[in-house]
């Protein structure tokens, strides 16, 4: 059986690579440009009062000149005005062009003004060039602003707008539908029989999906290899990643892994040495534009599965860099005896001292969903040992 090193490498192996698409920069959030964004013009593009004051020619105060009269006012949003006195004065406010003749601007707090003439009242503590925002100090007309692969955020979204480019090249995402298998299923709405339960993992599944921008579609499919035959088959024609949920396992009614083998998708594992989730299943189509994780049903595996692989395989398909784990101290001593990774949900605690403690929350195995609502995370704690005693390090997976 694999580890979950060998787990991570395959994944690692077989990613997915997305095709490109143009979408308005409004719309362009959390998305990853396929492109470069360079400079437009300078920024700034052009000497920028940066304070509400007078602008005036430094030479004149070098020379103890105190006393400037007020000769005109340049707002922003006003064409370039010049500095006609070298010994007078501008009114300029925050965003306007610099005079031309003026190179220093004095702040209105370290001013009077009376009868039109301008008198500073601190002159020695004035420095050439104070205030202004030389044009091109930030970037240059051609500079690459943002480079291609950068992750859209509200300050990159600032950047393209400012660089006047209404639509922006992004990578796709992925189509995801998400699929749960099982007789026993029922939804939502429905008022189970004595042998059923109203199905969750298609709705953890959606909701964790949507935190990384998809909108999956849901589909539920009873435990019958012609229906799931089918209704795979659909959904591999218009979807580029599958997430199943249930029947990967090893009883009378788990066709999952056969099923996927008929419609064309290898398989590069099943089965990895961890707690839970030891039945994951991972493939794709042998032109890598179909891929499939089919995590075990059991409510907590499912979960530690998407975050501790789907997720992150997804992020990298997406050219995003996966959340890495959190290195966190374990508040008290664990012991779990087989020969597995184990992931223990996890309660964290941020320490006055900076530490971030582990609270364990067991639970009572992979079905006991309800304990994960306590947790902030499934520690990662390694198969070679045995006994984890408080204080050990280990990464832990955030569960949103
Ligand atoms: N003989 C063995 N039995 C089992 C093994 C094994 O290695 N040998 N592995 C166990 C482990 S570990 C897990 S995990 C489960 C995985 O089972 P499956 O992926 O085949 O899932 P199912 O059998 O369909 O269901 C398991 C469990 O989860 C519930 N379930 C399924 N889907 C949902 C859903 N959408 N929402 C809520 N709950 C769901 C289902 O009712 C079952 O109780 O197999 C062990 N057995
Ligand atoms: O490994 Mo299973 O995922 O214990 O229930
Ligand atoms: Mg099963």
């Amino acid at each position: 059986m694999l580890t979950v090193a060998d787990a991570d490498q395959l994944l690692a192996d077989h990613g997915m690579t997305l095709t490109t698409e143009t979408v308005p920069f409004s719309k362009a959030r959390g998305r990853v440009l396929a492109e470069t964004i360079l400079a437009d013009r300078d920024f700034p593009p052009f000497d920028r009062v940066a304070m509400d004051g007078i602008a005036i020619h430094y030479d004149s105060l070098a020379n103890g000149q105190v006393t400037y009269p007020i000769l005109a006012i340049q707002r922003a949003g006003e064409p370039l005005q010049p500095l006609p006195d070298p010994t007078g004065c501008l009114e300029v406010m925050t965003g306007a062009m610099l005079p031309t003749g003026a190179d220093t601007v004095i702040r209105y707090e370290d001013l009077s003004i009376t009868d039109g003439v301008a008198t500073l009242t601190i002159p020695t503590e004035m420095e050439r060039g104070q205030n202004v925002h030389k044009q091109g100090t930030d970037r240059r007309t051609f500079d690459v602003l943002l480079p291609a692969g950068t992750m859209l955020r509200p300050v990159e979204l600032a950047v393209v707008a400012s660089v006047g480019q209404t639509s922006v090249s992004v990578l796709k995402r992925p189509r995801v539908a998400v699929i749960a298998t099982g007789d026993e299923l029922v939804d939502t709405h429905q008022t189970p029989l004595p042998h059923q339960i109203r199905q969750s993992n298609v709705y953890m599944l959606q909701a964790a999906l949507y935190d990384m921008g998809l909108d999956a579609s849901v589909h539920t499919f009873p435990d019958d290899v012609a229906t799931i035959t089918a209704g795979l088959s659909t959904l591999l024609t218009n979807h580029d990643v599958l997430i199943m949920t249930g029947g990967v396992s090893a009883g009378k009614a788990d066709f999952v892994p056969e099923v996927l083998g008929g419609l064309g998708i290898r398989c590069h594992f099943h089965k990895v040495e961890q707690r839970p989730g030891r039945p994951l299943w991972f493939g794709s189509s042998p032109d890598q534009q179909r891929v499939v994780f089919a995590l075990p049903g059991n409510p907590v595996s499912t979960t530690m599965c998407f975050y501790r692989y789907a997720r992150p395989y997804l992020q990298t398909a997406m050219g995003l860099t996966p959340d890495p784990p959190l290195y966190v101290e374990l508040a008290k001593q664990v012991t779990f005896k087989p020969a597995f990774t184990y992931f223990m949900p996890v309660r964290l605690e941020a320490m006055p001292d900076g530490r971030l403690l582990a609270n364990p929350l067991p639970g009572s195995g992979s079905g006991d969903f309800t304990n994960l609502t306590a947790a902030d995370a499934f520690l990662e704690l390694p198969a070679a040992s045995t006994v984890f005693p408080a204080g050990t390090l280990a990464p832990a997976w955030s569960i949103g």
